[in-house]
């Protein structure tokens, strides 16, 4: 914008800092003769005022926005910790547009109210406007500098702030030639440390529902990388602050506007005449690849009408992004030439801040994490809600094996709706002839390659914690406190679990990867992720097929580590169902004593020895103070697959439900007894004998017939007595 209508803000001693801020931005792309340093900023303040320029008479029926420019980090509370894109690789990704991108605020001055939380105080018109933003984050405050804070997800117990965090990481190996050939088809395995061995960070959680919106907020404020912290506080603080002081005119206009981003903005929309001459659709056009027809039960495509929806995907105005741009250089715009139309198109957003799914744009948080083939983002929508957005490169990949990756959609498809899977939201592959072939669903050109930026994206549900940094937090919680794991804690998460993959079971889906870092935690419960490797069931059988082993070796059953061998009896070995539950049995050991059954076994041959042996004894050390629940393990950890109770039979393990527990004035004397001698099967035999006579006595016809009776009765008490009193004589 014109520097010289800077020179209409409010002289407010109490902003000096966040004025000269914004001044100093401004002139960083204007020729404005406004120096960097304050006392030269006071200086042409006073030379302003001394040449009698007055501030403009504010109309507020009718007050138009302002943009001032401003680096966004300088937006941000001047004592946040200076981004440092390159000692910090989750920085990386936003740092690049932080550098050079600025940010366009519609306010007069407001910097300092970028670091409070931002008050929705306007009209009933404002606040539903803002009722989404709102759900999503009331943010507080971030004024700590905690020198523990990082780019990772983690807040730090004592002050909030972020604190690093190893991630789970994961080893991914091949085995040699010879290793091979010993191993049968063992191809790539994984192998996950034991998280409890990695994890330093405690997490905040907040199980109470009601809470939610203030632990996403929590979360999200405190676990996303500075950057991030920055865009949000500068984008979202300033313009909701703003919009609550200025009302719904500015309100509509203050959203996530950046020089290079994509605007959404409601002036151009709300012109009444309609002489808005640039395109308010950009969906689809830039990839041109819309996957929704891909697959069965495509994703739903948002439908919101441009009018009076200035959050909308629709309401992307590419000319304040074009006049942003050269604002920025400094040029002038020129509207656009016929030669220019006829131009090949251009990406009209800049990748490394935005993630273009079927036409709707992501801005790009930070990253999540990555796994064997692809990297998770955390990315905002323009309806402000924070998603996972998963990147799966195929670039060089072979049709088949990118065939293979499209199938995670398939399965998230079928899941839909689903409580406990992780909810699809939108997703497209950049490849048209993969997207074709998939759609054949037949695999005619299987030595295809996927073209050079060949991408699957997917547009997910967010996790706020994953199972795994939950244990971790758990244990270290146990460890200072001496406490012993908490059952219900242990009965809460354990039966979610059990859900989520009674969920997939159900639709006959083998998962074979389960673990705890695969269960993610969204708004209090427990949602199962990462399908790449699961497989359907066929209808006729209950296995799966697999060529190779495949999953994580500490959680890995012996099965899938012998997958298509054959056993002693000449039988293929294969995976199924109950392979996930040995999986399910290793998480809950992990829950239960803090690390898996064989992480004392380190290497990977040592590992595969004791699970492929039937005869090795799993420790229990020291058994759990419930015995229903060592019981529950060992349910799931039987060696033998038959032997594995199923999902429905889990759910009813007294463990999970307990038999109520009959008041003892309600029981009678018969029953008392025969509870007291349950190890001795006369003693019971005797007991249900004589509660036979008592309760359902035959043949009481004669004299003889009533004396016979009691004199067995009194035989079998004689008896009980003897027994009962043993213990106490010896
Ligand atoms: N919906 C989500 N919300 C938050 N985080 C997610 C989400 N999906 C995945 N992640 C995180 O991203 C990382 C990688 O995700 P994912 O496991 O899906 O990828 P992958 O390539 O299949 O990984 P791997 O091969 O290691 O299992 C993990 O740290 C996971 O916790």
């Amino acid at each position: 914008m014109d520097s010289r209508e800077e020179d209409n803000l409010p002289a407010d001693h109490n902003h000096d800092s966040n004025l000269y801020r914004s001044f100093n931005a401004s002139t960083s792309s204007s020729s404005s003769s406004f120096n960097s340093s304050p006392p030269d900023f006071l200086r042409n303040v006073q030379a302003a005022f001394k040449r009698h320029r007055m501030m403009p008479r504010m109309n507020l029926n009718n007050f138009q926005p302002r943009r001032l420019v401003a680096h966004r980090q300088e937006t941000s509370n001047s004592s946040s910790p200076i981004l440092d894109s390159k000692t910090d690789e989750s920085h990386h990704v936003s740092a690049k547009p932080l550098a050079k991108n600025m940010m366009t605020l519609t306010t007069y001055n407001h910097e300092s109210a970028s670091v409070t939380p931002p008050s929705i105080s306007g009209t009933p018109t404002e606040e539903g406007k803002f009722k989404s933003i709102d759900a999503q984050r009331c943010q507080p405050s971030i004024n700590c500098d905690c020198k523990n804070r990082n780019s990772f997800d983690l807040p730090c117990l004592q002050c909030k702030q972020v604190v690093p965090v190893d991630a789970p990481k994961k080893v991914q190996f091949a085995l040699e030639n010879d290793a091979r050939s010993h191993m049968g088809s063992l191809a790539l395995t994984e192998m996950e440390c034991d998280t409890n061995n990695q994890l330093n960070a405690p997490a905040v959680l907040n199980h109470d529902p009601n809470l939610q919106n203030v632990h996403n907020l929590d979360s999200d404020l405190t676990s996303r990388p500075n950057d991030e912290r920055n865009f949000l506080q500068s984008d979202f603080g300033h313009h909701m602050t703003s919009s609550s002081n200025l009302g719904s005119t500015c309100c509509a206009t203050t959203l996530v506007n950046s020089v290079h981003a994509p605007m959404v903005n409601s002036t151009t929309h709300s012109c009444p005449e309609n002489k808005c001459e640039l395109p308010r659709n950009q969906q689809g056009k830039e990839t041109g690849s819309s996957s929704s027809s891909m697959l069965k039960d495509p994703p739903p495509v948002s439908d919101k009408s441009t009018k009076g929806d200035p959050l909308s995907v629709d309401a992307i105005d590419l000319k304040n992004d074009v006049k942003s741009a050269s604002l920025k250089s400094g040029k002038q715009e020129k509207p656009a030439s016929k030669k220019d139309s006829s131009a090949p198109r251009k990406r009209n957003y800049d990748p490394d801040l935005f993630f273009k799914v079927n036409g709707k744009l992501y801005q790009r948080l930070g990253k999540i994490g990555s796994g064997g083939s692809s990297e998770v983002h955390k990315v905002i929508s323009q309806d402000c809600t924070i998603y996972a957005l998963k990147k799966i490169k195929l670039k060089g990949r072979d049709y088949a094996t990118a065939y293979g990756f499209c199938q995670e959609i398939e399965y998230l498809n079928k899941l839909k709706g689903k409580d406990h899977i992780i909810q699809l939201i939108d997703y497209e592959v950049t490849d048209k002839a993969l997207l074709k072939e998939v759609m054949s669903g037949c695999m005619s050109n299987k030595d295809g390659r996927v073209k050079e930026d060949g991408c699957i994206y997917m547009v997910l549900e967010y996790g706020e914690i994953d199972l795994a940094h939950m244990l971790s937090h758990k244990w270290r919680e146990l460890d200072t406190s001496s406490s012993t794991i908490d059952e219900n804690w242990l009965r809460f998460y354990w039966q979610q679990i059990l859900l989520a993959v009674k969920t997939i079971h159900e639709e006959r889906i083998v998962h074979s990867d389960l673990k705890p870092a695969n269960f993610l935690l969204v708004r209090g419960s427990l949602k199962l992720i990462d399908f790449g490797i699961a497989k359907a069931i066929l209808s006729d059988t209950t296995n799966i097929q697999r060529d190779s082993q495949v999953g994580t070796l500490s959680y890995m059953s012996p099965e899938a580590f012998m997958c298509n061998e054959t056993d002693a009896n000449g039988n293929t070995i294969k995976c199924g169902r109950p392979s996930d539950i040995w999986s399910l049995g290793c998480i809950l050991y992990q829950m239960v004593y803090g690390k898996t059954p064989f992480a004392d076994y380190t290497t990977f041959w040592a590992k595969f020895k004791v699970i492929t042996d039937p005869n090795h004894e799993i420790h229990y050390q020291p058994p759990p103070p419930n015995p229903w629940l060592l019981d529950l393990i060992k349910k799931c950890l039987a060696w033998d697959r038959k032997q594995r109770w199923t999902i429905p039979q889990l759910l009813q393990h007294p463990f999970l439900v307990p038999p109520i527990p009959v008041p003892v004035s309600d029981r009678n004397l018969i029953q008392l007894v025969s509870d007291s001698c349950r190890e001795d099967r006369n003693a019971m035999l005797m007991c249900s004998r004589l509660q036979e006579l008592v309760t359902d006595p035959i043949g009481l016809g004669s004299v003889d017939e009533k004396c016979k009776l009691l004199d067995e009765m009194s035989r079998l008490c004689i008896q009980l007595k003897e027994l009962l009193g043993k213990p106490e004589s010896n």
